[in-house]
């Protein structure tokens, strides 16, 4: 009884605003309209128009959207049928397999009414939000911007506290690649909202692959360990401004910044004990070197939360702002790095940090080896499952 009340709250965890979204308009099918054939370039459209969406859509949505996408590229659906307690993955298969034999043009016809339907149903993200410049368009969980010798890159999940989602690993990794290229002169992580980032989105644990969970630790460790070689091998000046609480990997990468500017709303914990994790992001190491082992323990091993004048004392944290003046304070600052030489500034972070990458590469690989193990472990499973069934917050 309780691994399958466990179940149901996972599975409403999935999509989690689906609470919020049951009165959205039900958005009719054409199934049998057949007046129109969409091209292949119209359901490519349409595949991306999804991305837009500013508005959750709802669960009932999205599941006849993947079953569409599904039969449109791959046909029916002949894939075995996941376990009882693979709720989410059922639910994907129940809504692919309903479609039975339905013809690959049809249902990509189907999908692209109904994602034309959405589109003026609800509204679309396609506007440039105020304050953003041109390049921040083609990010789902990011706004990234650039002006002033300056490339920001805003965590744009505000009512997750800016949790990390399997997509927002990816955007960022692309940011920073793209950021690394261009003509600004520093790069600045930030937040949107009153939170920097609570850290690993933990719903990135329920979606299940059909290798199972084995899978699922084995690719988060690849993508881990992917995200943070970006971190270790950026080669600008890379700045992180900390506007309100971090959580988990938010925290340690911080170790792996050229400078850190934090609200003194700003708290800085890795609850890595309290999920039956062990710390990344280089902080075995980084963490130890800034703070000596005992206070890296304190917070990698005990998970000690630090005020953000804490974080200061011990290194972690470069300057400590009012939260009423943080703004304008740091953006003053950083405005006035962005104007001295670029050149100088790579070439100068290069010679500071290069020894070291080596050995930050191989920490890196060694950490993602073990938090694998971990994410397999009853200690994690039971800590994300508490979290997600809404028995636990940090
Ligand atoms: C593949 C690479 C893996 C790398 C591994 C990294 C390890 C880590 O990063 S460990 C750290 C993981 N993070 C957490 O454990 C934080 C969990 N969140 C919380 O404890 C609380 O949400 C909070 C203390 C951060 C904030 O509490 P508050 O009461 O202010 O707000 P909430 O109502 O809880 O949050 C609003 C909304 O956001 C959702 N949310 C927040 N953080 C996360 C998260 N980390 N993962 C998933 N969802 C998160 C929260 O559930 C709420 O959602 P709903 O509005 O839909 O209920």
């Amino acid at each position: 009884v309780a691994m399958a009340y466990l179940a149901w709250r996972l599975a409403q965890r999935w999509w989690p605003s689906s609470l919020q979204v049951i009165s959205f308009p039900v958005v009719q099918l054409h199934l049998n309209r057949t007046a129109m054939r969409a091209s292949q370039k119209d359901f490519e459209n349409a595949v991306n128009q999804v991305k837009l969406l500013k508005k959750d859509p709802g669960n009932e949505v999205k599941l006849k959207l993947y079953a569409l996408y599904k039969q449109a590229t791959e046909g029916p659906c002949n894939m075995p049928k996941p376990g009882v307690f693979d709720l989410i993955n059922k639910a994907k298969w129940d809504a692919w397999n309903a479609l039975g034999s339905l013809p690959k043009e049809t249902a990509r016809q189907n999908y692209v009414d109904l994602v034309s339907s959405l589109s003026s149903s609800l509204e679309s993200s396609s506007q440039v939000e105020p304050g953003t410049d041109r390049k921040s368009t083609g990010y789902e969980t990011l706004m990234v911007t650039s002006e002033d010798g300056i490339t920001k890159i805003m965590l744009n999940r505000p009512t997750k506290k800016n949790a990390l989602n399997v997509e927002m690993y990816h955007e960022i990794m692309h940011a920073l690649k793209a950021a690394s290229k261009d003509d600004s002169a520093i790069t600045v992580l930030t937040g949107n909202g009153d939170y920097y980032s609570s850290g690993n989105d933990l719903t990135n644990f329920t979606d299940i692959p059909p290798g199972g969970v084995e899978e699922k630790a084995k690719n988060g460790a690849i993508l881990l360990r992917e995200f943070v070689g970006c971190f270790i091998d950026f080669p600008k000046p890379l700045i992180a401004v900390v506007n309100g609480p971090a959580v988990g990997i938010s925290v340690t990468l911080l170790g792996l910044f050229d400078a850190v500017y934090a609200s003194d709303r700003a708290t800085f914990h890795t609850p890595f004990s309290h999920l039956g994790q062990s710390p990344e992001g280089c902080s075995s190491y980084t963490f130890p070197k800034i703070m000596s082992p005992v206070k890296a323990i304190e917070m990698l091993v005990f998970g000690k939360k630090l005020t953000a004048g804490e974080a200061c004392a011990q290194g972690l944290v470069t300057e400590v702002f009012p939260d009423s003046t943080f703004q304008k304070e740091v953006w003053t600052r950083l405005k006035a790095f962005a104007k001295l030489p670029a050149n100088a500034m790579r070439i100068s972070k290069e010679i500071i940090r290069n020894r070291e990458k080596e050995k930050l590469h191989a920490v890196n690989a060694e950490e993602c080896s073990v938090l694998q193990g971990r994410w397999l472990s009853d200690e994690c499973m039971n800590a994300v499952m508490n979290f997600l069934s809404r028995k636990s917050k940090l």
